[in-house]
Protein backbone atom coordinates (compact mmCIF):
# COMPACT_ATOMS: atom_id res chain seq x y z
CA UNK A 1 0.00 0.00 0.00
CA UNK A 2 2.93 2.06 -0.81
CA UNK A 3 1.05 4.48 -3.29
CA UNK A 4 -1.93 5.13 -1.09
CA UNK A 5 0.13 5.95 2.15
CA UNK A 6 1.99 8.18 0.92
CA UNK A 7 0.10 10.30 -0.75
CA UNK A 8 -2.10 10.29 2.02
CA UNK A 9 -5.04 12.19 0.66
CA UNK A 10 -3.75 12.04 -3.03
CA UNK A 11 -5.03 10.45 -5.88
CA UNK A 12 -8.04 8.21 -5.29
CA UNK A 13 -7.40 5.10 -7.70
CA UNK A 14 -6.91 5.24 -11.08
CA UNK A 15 -10.58 3.61 -11.90
CA UNK A 16 -9.08 1.55 -14.82
CA UNK A 17 -8.48 -1.94 -13.96
CA UNK A 18 -5.46 -3.28 -14.07
CA UNK A 19 -5.95 -6.51 -16.18
CA UNK A 20 -4.68 -9.13 -13.41
CA UNK A 21 -7.67 -7.52 -11.95
CA UNK A 22 -9.78 -8.26 -15.28
CA UNK A 23 -10.64 -11.32 -14.60
CA UNK A 24 -12.82 -12.34 -17.65
CA UNK A 25 -12.79 -9.00 -19.99
CA UNK A 26 -15.77 -7.75 -19.02
CA UNK A 27 -17.98 -8.71 -22.74
CA UNK A 28 -19.78 -6.27 -23.39
CA UNK A 29 -23.32 -6.19 -24.49
CA UNK A 30 -24.00 -8.64 -26.83
CA UNK A 31 -25.00 -7.17 -30.00
CA UNK A 32 -28.90 -7.25 -31.17
CA UNK A 33 -30.04 -10.18 -33.32
CA UNK A 34 -27.50 -12.27 -33.25
CA UNK A 35 -27.09 -16.15 -33.00
CA UNK A 36 -24.27 -16.42 -30.79
CA UNK A 37 -22.15 -13.57 -29.38
CA UNK A 38 -18.46 -13.39 -29.56
CA UNK A 39 -16.16 -15.33 -27.07
CA UNK A 40 -15.08 -13.03 -25.05
CA UNK A 41 -14.89 -13.99 -21.66
CA UNK A 42 -12.27 -16.43 -20.90
CA UNK A 43 -9.54 -14.41 -22.74
CA UNK A 44 -9.16 -12.19 -19.69
CA UNK A 45 -6.10 -12.91 -17.66
CA UNK A 46 -3.34 -12.01 -19.90
CA UNK A 47 -1.16 -9.95 -17.17
CA UNK A 48 -0.03 -11.39 -14.37
CA UNK A 49 1.74 -8.36 -13.61
CA UNK A 50 0.10 -7.42 -10.74
CA UNK A 51 -1.41 -10.80 -9.28
CA UNK A 52 -0.15 -14.04 -8.26
CA UNK A 53 -3.49 -15.33 -8.39
CA UNK A 54 -3.71 -18.06 -10.66
CA UNK A 55 -6.64 -19.35 -13.33
CA UNK A 56 -6.95 -23.01 -12.50
CA UNK A 57 -7.93 -23.74 -16.26
CA UNK A 58 -5.10 -23.07 -17.64
CA UNK A 59 -1.78 -24.47 -17.99
CA UNK A 60 -0.06 -21.63 -17.36
CA UNK A 61 3.61 -21.44 -15.11
CA UNK A 62 3.67 -24.14 -12.43
CA UNK A 63 7.09 -23.78 -12.21
CA UNK A 64 7.66 -21.27 -9.70
CA UNK A 65 4.86 -22.18 -7.34
CA UNK A 66 7.69 -22.81 -4.65
CA UNK A 67 8.85 -19.41 -5.03
CA UNK A 68 5.77 -17.41 -4.40
CA UNK A 69 6.48 -16.44 -0.84
CA UNK A 70 9.88 -16.35 -1.39
CA UNK A 71 9.01 -13.36 -3.78
CA UNK A 72 6.23 -12.22 -2.00
CA UNK A 73 9.19 -11.56 1.01
CA UNK A 74 11.77 -9.79 -1.26
CA UNK A 75 8.59 -7.74 -3.10
CA UNK A 76 7.67 -5.86 -0.02
CA UNK A 77 11.05 -5.49 0.78
CA UNK A 78 12.05 -3.77 -2.77
CA UNK A 79 8.45 -1.88 -1.75
CA UNK A 80 9.50 -0.33 1.20
CA UNK A 81 8.85 3.40 1.93
CA UNK A 82 11.71 4.97 0.02
CA UNK A 83 13.51 8.48 1.53
CA UNK A 84 12.88 10.28 -1.51
CA UNK A 85 9.33 9.77 -1.34
CA UNK A 86 7.88 13.43 -1.29
CA UNK A 87 6.14 13.92 2.20
CA UNK A 88 2.71 13.05 2.39
CA UNK A 89 0.33 16.32 3.17
CA UNK A 90 -0.47 19.55 2.20
CA UNK A 91 2.14 21.57 -0.44
CA UNK A 92 1.61 25.45 -1.08
CA UNK A 93 3.76 25.65 -4.00
CA UNK A 94 5.44 28.28 -6.23
CA UNK A 95 6.28 27.01 -9.44
CA UNK A 96 9.27 28.77 -11.05
CA UNK A 97 10.44 28.46 -14.64
CA UNK A 98 13.28 29.46 -15.75
CA UNK A 99 12.90 30.69 -19.21
CA UNK A 100 16.26 30.85 -21.91
CA UNK A 101 15.72 33.19 -23.81
CA UNK A 102 17.93 32.53 -26.83
CA UNK A 103 20.80 30.87 -27.37
CA UNK A 104 21.36 26.88 -28.33
CA UNK A 105 19.55 26.05 -25.30
CA UNK A 106 16.20 27.65 -26.10
CA UNK A 107 13.60 25.46 -26.97
CA UNK A 108 12.07 26.05 -30.44
CA UNK A 109 8.96 24.35 -30.25
CA UNK A 110 7.21 25.80 -27.35
CA UNK A 111 7.18 29.05 -24.81
CA UNK A 112 7.58 29.89 -21.43
CA UNK A 113 3.99 30.09 -20.86
CA UNK A 114 3.23 26.60 -22.13
CA UNK A 115 5.52 25.27 -20.34
CA UNK A 116 5.20 26.72 -17.10
CA UNK A 117 1.32 25.95 -17.98
CA UNK A 118 2.22 22.52 -18.00
CA UNK A 119 4.43 22.31 -14.99
CA UNK A 120 0.96 23.75 -13.10
CA UNK A 121 -1.17 21.34 -14.36
CA UNK A 122 1.36 18.44 -12.78
CA UNK A 123 0.79 20.47 -9.74
CA UNK A 124 -2.79 20.44 -10.21
CA UNK A 125 -2.89 16.65 -10.13
CA UNK A 126 -1.87 16.30 -6.84
CA UNK A 127 -5.05 16.63 -4.46
CA UNK A 128 -3.33 18.35 -1.20
CA UNK A 129 -0.69 20.77 -3.65
CA UNK A 130 -1.92 24.06 -4.90
CA UNK A 131 -0.20 26.75 -7.12
CA UNK A 132 -0.37 29.85 -4.95
CA UNK A 133 2.42 31.87 -7.37
CA UNK A 134 4.30 31.11 -10.55
CA UNK A 135 7.39 33.08 -11.61
CA UNK A 136 8.98 32.81 -15.16
CA UNK A 137 12.23 34.29 -14.68
CA UNK A 138 15.24 34.33 -17.16
CA UNK A 139 18.39 32.75 -17.66
CA UNK A 140 21.54 32.47 -19.55
CA UNK A 141 22.90 29.03 -18.33
CA UNK A 142 19.79 27.05 -16.58
CA UNK A 143 22.82 24.94 -15.87
CA UNK A 144 24.63 26.77 -13.50
CA UNK A 145 24.39 25.68 -10.04
CA UNK A 146 22.22 27.84 -8.86
CA UNK A 147 20.10 27.84 -12.26
CA UNK A 148 20.13 32.01 -12.67
CA UNK A 149 22.51 34.66 -12.67
CA UNK A 150 23.34 36.57 -9.52
CA UNK A 151 21.11 39.46 -9.78
CA UNK A 152 17.86 37.73 -10.60
CA UNK A 153 18.40 35.15 -7.89
CA UNK A 154 18.35 37.66 -5.64
CA UNK A 155 15.37 38.90 -7.10
CA UNK A 156 13.70 35.53 -7.57
CA UNK A 157 14.69 34.93 -3.57
CA UNK A 158 12.98 37.75 -2.37
CA UNK A 159 9.62 37.09 -4.20
CA UNK A 160 9.53 33.56 -2.47
CA UNK A 161 10.70 34.39 0.55
CA UNK A 162 7.55 37.26 0.95
CA UNK A 163 5.18 35.06 -0.29
CA UNK A 164 2.87 33.73 2.67
CA UNK A 165 3.16 30.24 4.00
CA UNK A 166 4.89 28.42 1.05
CA UNK A 167 5.99 25.19 1.55
CA UNK A 168 8.08 24.47 -1.63
CA UNK A 169 9.40 25.05 -4.79
CA UNK A 170 9.00 23.75 -8.24
CA UNK A 171 11.93 24.35 -10.12
CA UNK A 172 10.34 23.45 -13.68
CA UNK A 173 13.91 21.97 -15.04
CA UNK A 174 14.19 18.18 -15.60
CA UNK A 175 16.50 17.12 -13.27
CA UNK A 176 18.49 19.42 -10.57
CA UNK A 177 21.71 18.08 -9.00
CA UNK A 178 21.66 17.43 -5.11
CA UNK A 179 24.19 19.88 -4.47
CA UNK A 180 22.01 22.45 -6.85
CA UNK A 181 18.79 21.23 -4.50
CA UNK A 182 20.68 21.78 -1.27
CA UNK A 183 21.67 24.91 -2.35
CA UNK A 184 18.56 26.58 -3.22
CA UNK A 185 16.67 25.01 -0.35
CA UNK A 186 18.91 26.73 1.98
CA UNK A 187 18.74 29.93 0.14
CA UNK A 188 15.04 29.53 0.23
CA UNK A 189 14.07 27.81 3.44
CA UNK A 190 11.89 25.55 1.70
CA UNK A 191 11.90 22.10 -0.36
CA UNK A 192 12.76 22.26 -3.84
CA UNK A 193 11.40 19.94 -6.28
CA UNK A 194 12.46 19.12 -9.92
CA UNK A 195 10.24 17.96 -12.70
CA UNK A 196 11.59 14.06 -12.26
CA UNK A 197 11.11 14.65 -8.52
CA UNK A 198 7.18 15.73 -8.95
CA UNK A 199 6.00 13.39 -11.80
CA UNK A 200 8.13 10.47 -9.61
CA UNK A 201 5.28 11.28 -7.01
CA UNK A 202 2.47 11.49 -9.14
CA UNK A 203 3.57 8.17 -10.48
CA UNK A 204 3.47 6.74 -6.71
CA UNK A 205 0.69 8.12 -5.78
CA UNK A 206 -1.15 6.68 -8.77
CA UNK A 207 0.82 3.12 -8.58
CA UNK A 208 -1.65 0.26 -8.28
CA UNK A 209 0.26 -2.71 -9.23
CA UNK A 210 3.50 -4.21 -8.01
CA UNK A 211 4.66 -3.61 -11.48
CA UNK A 212 4.05 0.10 -11.62
CA UNK A 213 5.67 0.21 -8.08
CA UNK A 214 8.96 -1.52 -8.84
CA UNK A 215 9.32 0.71 -12.00
CA UNK A 216 9.29 3.69 -9.48
CA UNK A 217 11.38 2.02 -7.35
CA UNK A 218 13.74 1.18 -10.26
CA UNK A 219 13.31 5.37 -11.21
CA UNK A 220 14.50 6.31 -8.38
CA UNK A 221 18.22 4.59 -8.11
CA UNK A 222 20.09 7.29 -9.95
CA UNK A 223 18.13 9.58 -7.76
CA UNK A 224 19.26 7.68 -4.54
CA UNK A 225 22.90 7.48 -6.17
CA UNK A 226 23.30 11.14 -6.90
CA UNK A 227 22.42 11.76 -2.93
CA UNK A 228 24.81 9.43 -2.32
CA UNK A 229 27.60 11.31 -4.51
CA UNK A 230 26.26 14.62 -2.27
CA UNK A 231 26.64 12.78 0.77
CA UNK A 232 30.04 11.49 0.42
CA UNK A 233 31.26 14.87 -0.90
CA UNK A 234 30.23 16.18 2.26
CA UNK A 235 31.56 13.75 4.34
CA UNK A 236 35.33 14.42 3.02
CA UNK A 237 34.51 18.02 3.21
CA UNK A 238 34.04 17.24 6.93
CA UNK A 239 37.64 15.46 7.10
CA UNK A 240 39.41 18.51 5.37
CA UNK A 241 38.76 17.81 1.86
CA UNK A 242 40.32 14.53 1.19
CA UNK A 243 38.46 11.28 0.76
CA UNK A 244 41.24 9.06 1.75
CA UNK A 245 41.84 9.53 5.19
CA UNK A 246 42.17 6.34 6.37
CA UNK A 247 40.47 5.03 3.31
CA UNK A 248 37.03 5.68 5.48
CA UNK A 249 35.13 7.40 2.81
CA UNK A 250 36.07 5.26 0.25
CA UNK A 251 34.39 2.19 2.60
CA UNK A 252 31.67 3.89 3.26
CA UNK A 253 31.06 4.95 -0.66
CA UNK A 254 31.95 1.45 -1.98
CA UNK A 255 29.50 -0.18 0.55
CA UNK A 256 26.59 2.40 0.08
CA UNK A 257 27.12 1.79 -4.07
CA UNK A 258 27.20 -1.51 -3.74
CA UNK A 259 23.78 -1.70 -1.90
CA UNK A 260 22.44 0.29 -4.53
CA UNK A 261 24.23 -2.35 -7.03
CA UNK A 262 22.44 -4.96 -5.75
CA UNK A 263 18.83 -3.47 -4.68
CA UNK A 264 18.28 -2.42 -8.99
CA UNK A 265 19.42 -6.26 -9.50
CA UNK A 266 16.77 -7.10 -7.22
CA UNK A 267 13.80 -4.53 -9.05
CA UNK A 268 15.28 -5.55 -12.25
CA UNK A 269 14.94 -9.32 -11.47
CA UNK A 270 11.62 -9.09 -9.84
CA UNK A 271 10.03 -7.14 -12.71
CA UNK A 272 11.58 -9.73 -15.44
CA UNK A 273 10.01 -12.31 -13.08
CA UNK A 274 6.65 -10.62 -13.70
CA UNK A 275 7.30 -10.05 -17.29
CA UNK A 276 7.90 -13.41 -17.91
CA UNK A 277 4.33 -14.70 -16.18
CA UNK A 278 2.72 -12.49 -19.03
CA UNK A 279 4.36 -13.45 -21.52
CA UNK A 280 3.48 -17.04 -20.71
CA UNK A 281 -0.10 -15.28 -20.56
CA UNK A 282 0.56 -13.43 -23.64
CA UNK A 283 0.88 -17.04 -25.53
CA UNK A 284 -2.70 -17.16 -24.21
CA UNK A 285 -4.43 -14.23 -25.81
CA UNK A 286 -2.31 -15.20 -28.99
CA UNK A 287 -4.45 -18.61 -29.01
CA UNK A 288 -7.57 -16.90 -28.41
CA UNK A 289 -7.52 -14.76 -31.34
CA UNK A 290 -8.68 -11.95 -29.67
CA UNK A 291 -6.97 -8.66 -31.77
CA UNK A 292 -5.21 -6.15 -29.91
CA UNK A 293 -5.17 -2.24 -30.25
CA UNK A 294 -2.88 -0.27 -27.97
CA UNK A 295 -4.10 3.16 -27.74
CA UNK A 296 -1.46 6.04 -27.11
CA UNK A 297 -1.00 9.70 -26.54
CA UNK A 298 -0.10 12.62 -24.86
CA UNK A 299 -1.22 12.38 -20.93
CA UNK A 300 -5.10 13.66 -20.78
CA UNK A 301 -5.33 13.81 -24.69
CA UNK A 302 -8.64 11.25 -23.86
CA UNK A 303 -6.96 7.72 -24.22
CA UNK A 304 -9.59 6.35 -21.56
CA UNK A 305 -12.13 8.47 -22.36
CA UNK A 306 -12.18 7.30 -26.05
CA UNK A 307 -11.53 3.49 -24.78
CA UNK A 308 -14.82 4.52 -22.54
CA UNK A 309 -16.71 5.03 -25.40
CA UNK A 310 -15.53 2.12 -28.14
CA UNK A 311 -16.47 -0.42 -25.51
CA UNK A 312 -19.16 0.66 -23.53
CA UNK A 313 -17.57 -0.17 -20.41
CA UNK A 314 -19.40 1.63 -18.07
CA UNK A 315 -16.83 1.37 -14.78
CA UNK A 316 -13.84 3.59 -16.83
CA UNK A 317 -13.60 6.57 -15.43
CA UNK A 318 -11.79 9.45 -17.60
CA UNK A 319 -10.17 12.00 -15.14
CA UNK A 320 -8.77 15.35 -16.07
CA UNK A 321 -5.40 15.00 -14.51
CA UNK A 322 -1.71 14.14 -15.76
CA UNK A 323 -1.32 10.46 -15.65
CA UNK A 324 -4.36 8.76 -14.59
CA UNK A 325 -3.73 6.28 -16.07
CA UNK A 326 -0.14 4.03 -15.06
CA UNK A 327 -0.75 0.52 -15.05
CA UNK A 328 -1.58 -1.03 -18.56
CA UNK A 329 -5.39 -2.45 -18.87
CA UNK A 330 -7.75 -3.90 -21.07
CA UNK A 331 -10.96 -3.80 -22.16
CA UNK A 332 -12.88 -5.95 -24.57
CA UNK A 333 -15.15 -3.85 -27.66
CA UNK A 334 -16.69 -4.82 -31.12
CA UNK A 335 -15.82 -3.49 -33.89
CA UNK A 336 -18.82 -3.32 -36.61
CA UNK A 337 -18.77 -6.62 -37.56
CA UNK A 338 -19.07 -7.75 -34.24
CA UNK A 339 -15.55 -9.08 -34.09
CA UNK A 340 -14.38 -8.95 -30.44
CA UNK A 341 -10.81 -6.84 -30.29
CA UNK A 342 -9.40 -6.23 -26.92
CA UNK A 343 -8.37 -2.37 -26.21
CA UNK A 344 -4.99 -1.42 -24.58
CA UNK A 345 -5.09 2.01 -22.55
CA UNK A 346 -1.57 2.84 -22.34
CA UNK A 347 0.96 5.52 -19.80
CA UNK A 348 0.53 8.72 -21.28
CA UNK A 349 3.68 10.83 -22.42
CA UNK A 350 5.12 13.86 -21.49
CA UNK A 351 7.58 16.36 -23.31
CA UNK A 352 10.72 16.45 -21.23
CA UNK A 353 9.78 12.93 -19.31
CA UNK A 354 13.45 12.32 -18.00
CA UNK A 355 14.85 9.56 -19.55
CA UNK A 356 15.58 7.51 -16.31
CA UNK A 357 11.43 7.80 -15.83
CA UNK A 358 10.80 6.80 -19.34
CA UNK A 359 13.09 3.56 -19.40
CA UNK A 360 11.83 2.40 -16.30
CA UNK A 361 8.57 2.45 -17.61
CA UNK A 362 8.83 1.33 -20.59
CA UNK A 363 8.74 -2.22 -19.92
CA UNK A 364 5.18 -1.16 -20.09
CA UNK A 365 5.17 0.02 -23.07
CA UNK A 366 6.81 -3.10 -24.58
CA UNK A 367 3.57 -4.66 -24.68
CA UNK A 368 2.21 -2.18 -27.32
CA UNK A 369 4.84 -4.37 -29.49
CA UNK A 370 2.43 -7.51 -29.19
CA UNK A 371 -0.49 -4.95 -30.70
CA UNK A 372 -2.09 -5.65 -33.59
CA UNK A 373 -2.90 -2.11 -34.38
CA UNK A 374 -1.67 1.40 -32.62
CA UNK A 375 -4.56 4.15 -32.39
CA UNK A 376 -2.75 7.79 -31.66
CA UNK A 377 -4.77 9.62 -29.87
CA UNK A 378 -4.66 13.52 -29.83
CA UNK A 379 -5.94 16.45 -27.88
CA UNK A 380 -6.40 18.82 -30.62
CA UNK A 381 -7.73 21.56 -28.70
CA UNK A 382 -4.17 21.90 -26.57
CA UNK A 383 -1.60 24.75 -27.88
CA UNK A 384 0.92 22.28 -27.90
CA UNK A 385 -0.81 19.24 -29.52
CA UNK A 386 2.08 19.89 -32.29
CA UNK A 387 5.02 19.60 -29.89
CA UNK A 388 2.79 16.56 -28.35
CA UNK A 389 2.34 14.59 -31.49
CA UNK A 390 6.16 14.96 -32.15
CA UNK A 391 7.06 13.61 -28.44
CA UNK A 392 4.78 10.88 -28.87
CA UNK A 393 6.23 9.59 -32.05
CA UNK A 394 9.56 9.79 -30.66
CA UNK A 395 8.79 7.71 -28.17
CA UNK A 396 6.99 5.24 -30.23
CA UNK A 397 10.04 5.73 -32.49
CA UNK A 398 12.67 4.48 -29.72
CA UNK A 399 10.59 1.60 -28.62
CA UNK A 400 11.69 -0.50 -31.71
CA UNK A 401 8.04 -1.44 -32.89
CA UNK A 402 8.05 -3.44 -36.11
CA UNK A 403 7.37 -0.75 -38.75
CA UNK A 404 4.20 -2.40 -39.73
CA UNK A 405 2.29 -0.92 -36.53
CA UNK A 406 3.63 2.19 -36.78
CA UNK A 407 2.82 2.62 -40.79
CA UNK A 408 -0.91 1.41 -40.06
CA UNK A 409 -0.71 3.95 -37.00
CA UNK A 410 -4.44 5.80 -37.17
CA UNK A 411 -4.55 8.92 -35.81
CA UNK A 412 -7.36 10.60 -33.91
CA UNK A 413 -7.84 13.85 -33.72
CA UNK A 414 -9.69 14.43 -29.96
CA UNK A 415 -12.19 16.61 -28.29
CA UNK A 416 -13.58 18.52 -31.56
CA UNK A 417 -16.57 19.32 -29.80
CA UNK A 418 -14.41 22.05 -28.32
CA UNK A 419 -13.82 23.77 -32.12
CA UNK A 420 -16.12 24.65 -34.39
CA UNK A 421 -16.74 22.76 -37.79
CA UNK A 422 -12.84 21.07 -37.00
CA UNK A 423 -11.24 19.48 -40.04
CA UNK A 424 -7.76 17.93 -39.67
CA UNK A 425 -4.74 18.81 -41.52
CA UNK A 426 -3.32 15.95 -41.43
CA UNK A 427 -4.70 13.20 -44.73
CA UNK A 428 -5.65 10.32 -42.76
CA UNK A 429 -6.51 11.36 -39.94
CA UNK A 430 -9.92 10.71 -37.63
CA UNK A 431 -11.67 13.95 -36.10
CA UNK A 432 -14.06 12.47 -33.37
CA UNK A 433 -14.94 13.51 -29.71
CA UNK A 434 -14.53 10.45 -27.11
CA UNK A 435 -17.20 12.41 -24.33
CA UNK A 436 -19.79 13.18 -27.04
CA UNK A 437 -19.35 9.87 -29.07
CA UNK A 438 -19.04 12.24 -32.55
CA UNK A 439 -17.13 10.42 -35.76
CA UNK A 440 -16.85 6.85 -33.10
CA UNK A 441 -18.51 4.82 -35.84
CA UNK A 442 -15.94 5.98 -38.63
CA UNK A 443 -13.35 5.41 -36.06
CA UNK A 444 -14.47 1.29 -36.07
CA UNK A 445 -14.84 0.96 -39.35
CA UNK A 446 -10.73 2.16 -39.86
CA UNK A 447 -9.79 -0.06 -37.02
CA UNK A 448 -11.86 -2.76 -38.44
CA UNK A 449 -10.20 -2.70 -41.91
CA UNK A 450 -6.58 -2.07 -40.81
CA UNK A 451 -7.09 -5.32 -38.01
CA UNK A 452 -8.24 -7.36 -41.25
CA UNK A 453 -5.23 -6.81 -42.63
CA UNK A 454 -3.08 -6.99 -39.84
CA UNK A 455 -4.14 -10.41 -38.91
CA UNK A 456 -5.20 -11.34 -41.66
CA UNK A 457 -8.47 -12.37 -40.88
CA UNK A 458 -11.36 -12.29 -43.56
CA UNK A 459 -15.44 -11.60 -43.06
CA UNK A 460 -16.75 -14.34 -45.53
CA UNK A 461 -20.10 -16.28 -45.66
CA UNK A 462 -20.43 -20.14 -46.28
CA UNK A 463 -23.09 -22.26 -47.39
CA UNK A 464 -22.99 -25.27 -45.07
CA UNK A 465 -25.15 -28.45 -45.26
CA UNK A 466 -27.08 -28.20 -41.59
CA UNK A 467 -26.77 -32.47 -40.91
CA UNK A 468 -22.60 -32.08 -41.41
CA UNK A 469 -19.89 -31.07 -38.56
CA UNK A 470 -18.97 -27.89 -40.62
CA UNK A 471 -21.24 -25.47 -38.36
CA UNK A 472 -19.78 -27.07 -35.00
CA UNK A 473 -16.30 -26.92 -36.71
CA UNK A 474 -16.68 -23.24 -37.45
CA UNK A 475 -18.26 -22.45 -33.85
CA UNK A 476 -14.65 -23.71 -32.96
CA UNK A 477 -12.04 -22.36 -35.49
CA UNK A 478 -13.86 -19.26 -36.33
CA UNK A 479 -15.93 -16.61 -35.12
CA UNK A 480 -19.45 -17.22 -36.16
CA UNK A 481 -21.46 -14.07 -36.66
CA UNK A 482 -24.58 -14.79 -38.21
CA UNK A 483 -26.37 -17.98 -39.05
CA UNK A 484 -29.49 -17.99 -41.13
CA UNK A 485 -30.97 -21.16 -41.81
CA UNK A 486 -33.12 -22.75 -44.69
CA UNK A 487 -35.37 -24.82 -43.54
CA UNK A 488 -36.73 -26.31 -47.32
CA UNK A 489 -33.20 -27.76 -48.00
CA UNK A 490 -31.34 -27.93 -44.48
CA UNK A 491 -28.93 -25.72 -45.33
CA UNK A 492 -27.43 -22.62 -43.82
CA UNK A 493 -25.46 -19.55 -44.28
CA UNK A 494 -22.95 -18.29 -41.95
CA UNK A 495 -20.89 -15.44 -41.81
CA UNK A 496 -17.66 -15.74 -40.28
CA UNK A 497 -14.56 -14.54 -39.13
CA UNK A 498 -11.74 -16.18 -40.10
CA UNK A 499 -8.04 -16.63 -39.80
CA UNK A 500 -5.93 -17.17 -42.96
CA UNK A 501 -5.22 -20.63 -41.99
CA UNK A 502 -8.59 -21.86 -40.74
CA UNK A 503 -10.00 -20.79 -44.10
CA UNK A 504 -7.13 -23.16 -45.37
CA UNK A 505 -8.34 -25.86 -43.38
CA UNK A 506 -11.64 -25.18 -43.84
CA UNK A 507 -11.22 -25.87 -47.64
CA UNK A 508 -9.15 -28.86 -47.51
CA UNK A 509 -12.17 -30.25 -44.73
CA UNK A 510 -15.46 -29.33 -46.68
CA UNK A 511 -14.43 -29.02 -50.42
CA UNK A 512 -18.09 -28.82 -51.33
CA UNK A 513 -19.08 -25.87 -49.08
CA UNK A 514 -19.72 -23.42 -51.18
CA UNK A 515 -17.77 -19.64 -49.57
CA UNK A 516 -19.15 -16.31 -50.82
CA UNK A 517 -16.36 -13.71 -50.67
CA UNK A 518 -17.52 -10.17 -49.83
N1 LIG B 1 -14.43 18.16 -24.36
C1 LIG B 1 -13.91 16.95 -24.41
N2 LIG B 1 -13.20 16.49 -23.36
C2 LIG B 1 -12.67 15.24 -23.44
C3 LIG B 1 -12.84 14.43 -24.60
N3 LIG B 1 -12.20 13.27 -24.39
C4 LIG B 1 -11.65 13.34 -23.15
N4 LIG B 1 -11.94 14.52 -22.57
C5 LIG B 1 -11.54 14.97 -21.23
O1 LIG B 1 -10.13 15.03 -21.14
C6 LIG B 1 -9.70 14.64 -19.83
C7 LIG B 1 -8.68 13.53 -19.92
O2 LIG B 1 -9.28 12.37 -20.38
P1 LIG B 1 -8.64 10.93 -20.12
O3 LIG B 1 -9.42 9.97 -20.96
O4 LIG B 1 -8.51 10.66 -18.67
O5 LIG B 1 -7.18 11.14 -20.74
P2 LIG B 1 -5.96 10.11 -20.81
O6 LIG B 1 -5.33 10.30 -22.13
O7 LIG B 1 -6.43 8.73 -20.48
O8 LIG B 1 -5.02 10.69 -19.67
P3 LIG B 1 -3.84 9.96 -18.80
O9 LIG B 1 -4.31 8.57 -18.45
O10 LIG B 1 -3.72 10.84 -17.61
O11 LIG B 1 -2.62 9.96 -19.66
C8 LIG B 1 -10.96 14.23 -19.07
O12 LIG B 1 -11.37 15.31 -18.29
C9 LIG B 1 -11.96 13.96 -20.16
O13 LIG B 1 -13.27 14.14 -19.75
C10 LIG B 1 -13.60 14.96 -25.69
O14 LIG B 1 -13.84 14.35 -26.73
N5 LIG B 1 -14.10 16.23 -25.53
MG1 LIG C 1 -5.88 7.45 -19.01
Amino acid sequence: ALGAARCYGGLPSANTRPLSAAAGLRAPQRPPGRSEPPRVGGGGRWNGAASSDRDEEEDEDNEDEDDEDEDEAELEELLAPSPLAVEPGVQRVVVVHPAVKWGPKKSPLTTAELQIAEAVALVDTLQNWTVIDKIIMPTKNPDKKLIFGKGNFQVLTEKIKKLPQVTAVFLNVERMSSLTKKELEDAWGVKVFDRYTVVLHIFRCNARTKEAKLQIALAEIPLLRSNLKNEVAQLDQQRGGSRYIMGSGETFMETQYRILKEKELKIRNALEKLRRKRSLLRTQRKKREFPIISVMGYTNCGKTALIKALTGEAGIQPRDQLFATLDITAHAGYLPSHMAVIYVDTIGFLTDLPHNLVESFSATLEEVVYSDLIVHVRDITHPETILQKATVLSVLKNLNLPSHLLDSMVEVHNKVDLIERYKPTEENALAISALHGQGLEELKEEIEKKILTATGKKILTVNINLEGPQLSWLYKEATVQEVEVMPEDGTARVKVIIGNSAFGKYKNLFPNSKIYMP
